[in-house]
């Protein structure tokens, strides 16, 4: 399912992002408290590349920065900017232009069928329930995908619902797809055909993986440390500070441990 926060439709309201708006993100001292645990703090950056990844060790707050791209988070301090507008007016615009697929796609689809979870976008957007299924079987056959319109969504493999998801934001035509570990739990040879399918897309990407590989031929690389921007760079060199960092910590854990 594509995430949608309210029933509304879209067309019936007056447009206040520039889906055309580069940098499409703008953070400026952004930070984002839950009680009194900061999880991401003083993040000033503009996002404009075609292709961005993002890492760091678990709980440095990769999550909760590109939740702040589709509205599923709110900054409480500092100003974000998405698509020319400050995050609060862009919400509820925002599943429009930036599609998000999770690490576990069951997380994401709730329909019976593939040809309903790629038409429910649609209807979002306005478009009536049949033309919607028809638009969404045309879609899956100029994906390759034809053969699984009509299946449950239970029957498929963990890759071939993952795809699924990638094409039910797709199909909304985002400006921006974001993507939270999404080969996480795909073996080799999915992993690289949906790498390939992701990366031959003319969207933006936004891409958090553990994987340092995934980062080959992108744009820019962000590093997050405790909810903090770390480095911000080219892959290569970002990766490789990164590298060096971990071993550094792991020569430390065996010097603790040694004790
Ligand atoms: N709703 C919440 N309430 C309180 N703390 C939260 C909440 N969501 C996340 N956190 C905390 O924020 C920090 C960052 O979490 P986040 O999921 O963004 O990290 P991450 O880098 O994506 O981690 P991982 O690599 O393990 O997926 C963690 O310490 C986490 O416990």
């Amino acid at each position: 399912m594509a995430f949608w926060p309210k029933s509304r439709k879209l067309k019936d309201r007056p447009s206040v992002c520039n889906p055309d708006a580069s940098p499409y993100a703008v953070f400026d001292r952004v930070g984002l408290s839950v009680g009194k645990e900061h999880i991401l703090q003083d993040l000033t950056l503009q996002l404009a590349e075609d292709r961005i990844g993002i890492i760091g060790l678990n709980g440095s707050g990769k999550s909760s920065l590109v939740r702040l791209l589709n509205g599923l988070r709110t900054p409480t301090s500092g100003d974000l900017t998405l698509f020319g507008a400050p995050s609060a007016e862009a919400e509820l615009e925002l599943p429009r232009h930036v599609g998000f697929v999770f690490q576990n796609p069951d997380h994401q689809a709730i329909f019976p069928t593939v040809e309903e979870e790629i038409a429910f976008g649609l209807t979002q957007l306005g478009a009536g329930k049949e033309e919607s299924r028809s638009r969404a079987r045309a879609f899956l056959a100029l994906h390759g995908c034809e053969g699984l319109a009509g299946k449950p969504i239970t029957e498929l493999s963990g890759g071939q619902k993952q795809l699924v998801c990638i094409l039910a934001v797709l199909v909304m035509e985002p400006r921006l797809l974001v993507l939270d570990e999404p080969m996480a739990s795909l073996d080799a040879l999915t992993t690289v055909r949906i790498r390939q399918k992701i990366l031959s897309l003319p969207q933006k990407i936004v891409l958090v993986s553990h994987d340092l590989s995934q980062f080959d031929g992108f744009d820019r690389l962000l590093w997050l440390e405790d909810g903090r921007l770390r480095m911000d760079g080219a892959p290569d060199a970002v990766r490789a500070a990164f590298q060096e960092d971990v071993v550094s910590r792991q020569g430390m854990d065996v010097e603790v441990a040694e004790l």
